[in-house]
């Protein structure tokens, strides 16, 4: 077999980003949940430059919100490969769900804490 050339590595990868892509643009059309997550990043991103937030605040907030994103991408995938192997009722069909919904919680929680200790006590200081 012959080796790939550096050319065609190059396709793969870009091949390989475009299929992630496509993946967050179709669950993003499919999930509501991330459709929140998108409107919620906009307001987390307006209220940064509106608040001149530093560096490594900037730094946590896009850890937080990366992490949300992530846990819901996963989710959406491991509820559409359970749905293709489990259509019917099966308890490790719902484990499996209801642990990945586990971790969007998880997630969510925490950036909700980085929220209130990045942006809390500035808005506190508006009203
Ligand atoms: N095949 C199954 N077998 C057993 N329990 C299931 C099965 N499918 C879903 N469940 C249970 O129902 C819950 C809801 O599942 P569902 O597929 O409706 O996802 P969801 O939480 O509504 O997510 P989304 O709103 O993102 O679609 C799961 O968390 C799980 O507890």
């Amino acid at each position: 077999m012959a080796e790939p050339t550096n050319d065609s590595l190059l396709r793969r990868r870009i091949a390989s980003f475009g299929h992630a892509f496509r993946g967050v643009v179709s669950a993003l059309r499919s999930e509501v949940h991330l459709r929140f997550h998108a409107l919620a990043t906009v307001i987390v991103i307006g209220l940064g430059f509106y608040f001149d937030i530093s560096g490594l605040e900037w730094a946590l907030v896009a850890l937080a919100v990366g992490t949300v994103w992530s846990a819901e991408l996963v989710n959406t995938a491991v509820e559409a490969v359970v749905d293709l192997v489990s259509p019917d009722y099966h308890p490790l069909a719902g484990k499996a769900k209801d642990v990945a919904a586990g971790a969007v919680l998880v997630a969510a929680f925490a950036a909700l804490a980085v929220g209130l200790l990045v942006f809390g006590p500035r808005v506190w200081a508006l009203v």
